[in-house]
C-alpha cells in the first residue's frame, strides 16, 4: 500500500542552494513512502499529485525537520549539585580535583544498567522530538571502560527503536582519563580506548569517532593514534577542538578528513582556511559557551569569509551544557555568536546533516527523506527569535505525523 500525502498552501523553506531560505510562498510538498517526491509553488503542482490525500497548511511555515548533530544524551546521574557548588564559589577545576565533573558522571554511568540509561535518556530525547527534531547524534564517553562504552552505544541504538527518530552514534572513548587511572594518557588510549573502539565497531555500534582535544583531556598527537585507528576501520572522524584553548585540534582533524570540528571558540583564521580546504563543518555549541561563561566566541566572520558551513547543536551533556532545546540553541547562536536566523536554521538542518556525513536529509527537495516540520508561524526568523517558546505544529518523520 503506497503511503501518499500532499501538504498544500504553506510557506516552504527549502534551504536549497548555498545561501538564502529558498522560500516558496503558497507552496506544496508531495510525500510518498517516506520520501519527498515533489516541492514547488502549488500553482505549478503536476496533475498526477492533485488527487493525493491533502493536508491544508493554512499559510504555516514548513521546514526540514531539525537535526541535533552533537549530543552526549546518554548518561547516568545528574550534576545539579555541582551547578549549585559552582554558584556558591567552588571552581570547575576544584570540583574536578574533588572527583567531580566528568568523573562523577562516569561513576554514575558505570553503575547504571541499560534499562536505567534508557529511562534517563528518554525524557531528554522526548524534549528534543517535541521541538521537531528528527535526528540526534549521541556520543559515548562516560564509560571510559569497554563494557560501559559499549553499553552507552547500545542504548543510543535502542533509543532509535523506541522513538520515531534517527540516531547516529559516535564513539568518544577519548573523552577523559578514567577515574583512578594511574597510567599515562597514551597507555589509556592504547590499552582501553582502542580495544573498546574495535569491539564497538565489530558490534556495529559506531557511525563516527570523536575525541576531546584539550589541555584537560588529550593532545592532538595523542589523538592521532585514535584517528588513525578510526580511519583503518573505515569510520569518519570529528573532534571537540579549540574549546577552552588552542591545541591544534583542527589541524589534526583536517589532516584526517574529519567531518567537523566542534566548539571551536579558539579557532584561528588559519584554522578556518584549513577547514574550508578540508570541506569540514564548524559545529557551534552555544550552550557550553553560555554555561561556562566563556568570553571567546567562535570566529564566525572567518568561517563566513572562507565558506566554512556552520552547524548548531545543544551539546546536551550533564556538565557544560545541560540543554535539550535546539530552538534555544538557535536563539543562543544568534544572540551570543551573532549568527543570522538563516544561518541558525541552516545550522540545525542542512549543515547539521553535513556534519554527520549525510546527504539524504536537511533540505526540502525531491529524493530526500520526508522529515519535515510544520510551524505555527509564517516567518523563518521566528524559530530563532523566540526564547523558550515552541511554535511546532506538526513533526513529520518518514512521511508520517
Ligand atoms: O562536563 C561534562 O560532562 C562534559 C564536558 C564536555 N565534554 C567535552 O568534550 N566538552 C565539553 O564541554
Ligand atoms: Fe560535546
Amino acid at each position: 500500500m503506497t503511503d501518499r500525502r500532499l501538504l498544500r498552501g504553506g510557506t516552504l523553506v527549502t534551504l536549497d542552494g548555498a545561501a538564502g531560505y529558498g522560500l516558496i510562498p503558497a507552496g506544496a510538498v508531495a510525500l510518498e513512502d517516506g520520501m519527498i517526491r515533489w516541492v514547488g509553488p502549488e500553482a505549478d503542482l503536476p496533475d498526477s499529485y492533485a488527487n493525493w490525500p491533502a493536508t491544508a497548511l493554512e499559510g504555516r511555515l514548513v521546514t526540514p525537520a531539525l537535526i541535533d548533530c552533537h549530543t552526549h544524551l546518554v548518561y547516568g546521574g545528574s550534576r545539579a549539585a555541582e551547578f549549585e557548588l559552582r554558584l556558591t564559589g567552588t571552581s570547575y577545576e576544584e570540583i574536578a580535583r574533588q572527583g567531580g565533573g566528568i568523573a562523577a558522571t562516569v561513576r554514575a554511568t558505570r553503575e547504571a544498567s541499560e534499562a536505567d540509561l534508557i529511562a534517563q535518556a528518554l525524557p531528554r530525547l522526548d524534549a528534543m522530538l517535541s521541538e521537531g527534531v528528527s535526528m540526534v547524534e549521541i556520543k559515548s564517553g562516560y564509560g571510559l571502560d569497554q563494557d560501559t562504552e559499549l553499553r552507552m552505544l547500545r542504548v543510543a541504538r535502542r533509543l532509535g527503536q523506541l522513538r520515531p527518530v534517527r540516531i547516529r552514534t559516535t564513539f568518544l572513548g577519548a573523552h577523559a582519563l578514567p577515574p583512578g587511572w594511574t597510567g599515562t594518557r597514551a597507555e589509556y588510549l592504547r590499552d582501553i580506548c582502542l580495544p573498546a573502539l574495535r569491539a564497538a565497531h565489530a558490534e556495529g555500534l559506531v557511525d563516527a569517532v570523536d575525541g576531546f582535544c584539550e589541555g584537560i583531556a588529550f593532545s592532538a598527537s595523542e589523538l592521532a593514534v585514535v584517528f588513525a585507528e578510526a580511519r583503518r576501520l573505515g569510520l569518519p572522524v570529528k573532534l571537540h577542538a579549540e574549546q577552552l584553548s588552542h591545541q591544534g585540534g583542527i589541524a589534526l582533524a583536517a589532516d584526517h578528513g574529519a567531518l567537523s570540528a566542534d566548539h571551536v571558540e579558539y579557532a584561528t583564521e588559519d584554522d578556518a582556511r584549513r577547514m574550508a580546504k578540508a570541506g569540514m563543518v564548524a559545529v557551534l555549541l552555544p550552550g557550553a559557551f553560555y554555561a561556562l561563561h566563556e568570553t571567546q566566541a567562535p570566529p564566525v566572520a572567518a568561517f563566513r569569509a572562507h565558506g566554512v558551513p556552520m552547524a548548531l547543536s545543544t551539546d546536551a551533556n550533564p556538565g557544560t551544557s545541560p540543554l535539550t532545546s535546539l530552538l534555544l540553541a538557535m536563539n543562543m547562536g544568534c544572540t551570543l555568536f551573532r549568527l543570522t536566523p538563516e544561518e541558525a536554521l541552516r545550522g540545525v538542518t542542512t549543515h547539521a546533516a553535513r556534519a554527520l556525513g549525510l546527504t539524504d536529509t536537511g533540505r526540502l527537495a525531491p529524493g530526500l527523506r520526508a522529515d519535515l516540520c510544520i510551524w505555527n508561524t509564517d516567518h523563518p526568523a521566528e524559530l530563532s527569535y523566540r526564547i523558550g517558546f515552541n511554535p511546532l505544529h506538526t513533526r513529520i518523520f518518514g512521511g508520517s505525523a
